[in-house]
């Protein structure tokens, strides 16, 4: 893999990077750390816009369900064209839990958990996989996550999907309970990550945090400096993927890895 960053900016890359936002705004924001305009790449289903070096963005859609199904979508035209991707990044703007990560800072996502997926019962929520069925946590590569939060200032932690905006106190304070580690909220990352681990292709969540998770107070949002911050995030991950190879099961830059450095 070979990434390049000029002046801050992503240039060249041999591998494949899907970066996979919510709404087209948040697309160009990511768009803007490329020097170039990037060009258009129809496929079933989905529209890419595509920069050299291998990095294809795309507007996946608001919500899980849409994020999962154009996510996978792409993962599946770029297999069938003999162009599999290496790694997906599920990105845009989400809510943080005060007063750990403030508005206009830097999530990624350790953990990508279903906030909502499971069932109510007279005792409380149950997980899916309390109840049998599959996942409800996806985990990006640990020295990866290390390595963006190292180079982007992103704080490491657990971001929660889910398909409703919390919007109350009391909702903010049961996921928190629920989910201790959790800083950010949004509304796409476990769909997008469902749709990765199908392709059995790694992936990564990077949210910039553009209102506190909490009571609904739209004029409060700060949507303009959350995409400066994911515009300038992305043109600082561009050595953090220099170095990284998924191909190598050893990763020398994870502390974790016993093979490592
Ligand atoms: O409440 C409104 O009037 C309102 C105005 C603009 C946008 C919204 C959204 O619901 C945007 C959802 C969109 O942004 C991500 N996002 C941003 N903050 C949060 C959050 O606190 N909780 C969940 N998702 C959030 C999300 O990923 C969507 O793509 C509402």
């Amino acid at each position: 893999m070979v990434v390049q960053a000029e002046e801050g900016r992503l240039t060249t890359s041999s591998a494949r990077i899907l970066v996979a936002t919510a709404v087209p705004v948040e697309r160009d924001a990511v768009a803007s750390a490329f020097p170039e305009p990037g060009a258009e790449a129809s496929r079933p289903g989905v529209l890419l816009r595509r920069f050299p070096g291998g990095w294809d963005l795309l507007a996946a859609g608001v919500g899980p369900a849409l994020a999962a199904a154009s996510t996978a979508s792409a993962l599946t035209a770029a297999a069938l064209d003999g162009a599999p991707y290496d790694l997906v990044v599920s990105t845009g703007i989400g809510g943080g839990f005060a007063p750990d990560a403030p508005v206009g800072s830097l999530v990624v996502a350790d953990e990508i958990t279903a906030a909502d997926l499971g069932a109510e019962t007279a005792d409380g929520f149950l997980p899916v996989t309390d109840l049998g069925f599959g996942t409800v946590t996806h985990r990006p590569p640990a020295g990866l996550v290390r390595r963006v939060a190292d180079a982007t200032g992103a704080r490491p932690g657990t971001v929660l999907t889910g398909s409703t905006v919390t919007g109350t106190a009391g909702r903010a304070a049961l996921l928190r309970a629920r989910h201790p580690r959790a800083l950010a909220e949004a509304m796409e990352g476990f769909g997008v990550a469902e749709a990765a681990a199908a392709h059995a292709v790694p992936v990564l969540e990077l949210r910039a945090v553009s209102n506190p998770v909490g009571p609904r107070d739209r004029a409060a949002w700060r949507i303009g400096d959350a995409l400066a911050a994911l515009t300038d995030a992305f043109g600082k991950l561009a050595p953090v993927l220099t170095s990284w190879n998924h191909h190598d099961p050893h990763d020398p830059h994870d502390p974790d890895d016993p093979h490592g450095l």
